[in-house]
């Protein structure tokens, strides 16, 4: 849905690149559409249990690589031991188109590679506290995708956990990049503005969030 006040592409921070609107709804729809299988196997989405015993609110399915805190793996050895889906040559063409959106067109947006993608439900009250992506042992940047409802993204700093930050809103079909400097921020989604969603995106409620990444590992 184009907005009546057009929202231009960001450079929040040195590296953090935001470009609204970068999907169109057929590819927010083709993206949901595959959201919807890898959440039903090999490995189904499922909260993540934290190490001392939470678990996460947001539900995770992971492709490519199995995340579980706080490492990678090819068996989801905290679901059912069934290795995840393949990580497809489409998602990775996606992953340079984005890479080459927010930091322009280089060698480096070619050279690109995201290995694995954690795909990320929102529902109800789900939130996702301020933390770093650190597991990877690749610098390359992570790529976000949001659909659904609107959130407040809270970009922060590589030191702490805490001020300064600034709160964004990703609204169904934004890119997000973080890399370079800010590769290693922290993050969170404090909010999910329920029920705001893009009609047209493909997903009836809630938000999805995909987040594209090179593992380094091999
Ligand atoms: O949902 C989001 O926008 C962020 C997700 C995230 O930070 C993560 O999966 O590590
Ligand atoms: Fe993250």
């Amino acid at each position: 849905m184009d907005a009546l006040i057009p929202r231009p592409a960001l450079e929040l921070a040195p590296g953090v690149v935001h470009v609204p609107g970068w999907l169109g709804s057929d590819e927010q729809r083709e993206l949901v559409a595959a959201c919807r299988e890898w959440a039903r196997g090999p490995v189904p989405i499922r909260h993540t249990r934290l190490p001392r015993g939470g678990v996460m609110s947001v539900q995770t399915v992971c492709v490519g690589w199995h995340w579980q805190p706080y490492r990678y793996s090819r068996t989801a050895d905290d679901v059912n031991g069934l290795p995840v889906a393949p990580f497809p040559d489409w998602l990775v063409r996606r992953g340079r188109q984005a890479v080459a959106r927010a930091y322009g067109a280089s060698a480096a947006a070619e050279r690109y590679t995201p290995d694995t993608a954690l795909i990320n439900f929102y529902d109800g009250d789900a939130r996702m506290g301020m933390h770093q992506d650190k597991d990877e042992r690749s610098s390359a940047p992570v790529v976000s995708l949001s659909i659904g409802d609107t959130c407040v993204f809270r970009v922060g700093n590589t030191e702490t956990r805490n001020r300064p930050y600034q709160d964004v809103e990703l609204v169904s079909g934004d890119l997000l990049v973080f890399g370079g400097p800010s590769r290693y921020i922290h993050h969170g989604v404090p909010k999910v503005r329920t029920g705001t969603a893009d009609p047209d995106c493909g997903l009836g409620s809630g938000r999805l969030n995909i987040t594209l990444r090179e593992t380094g590992l091999g």
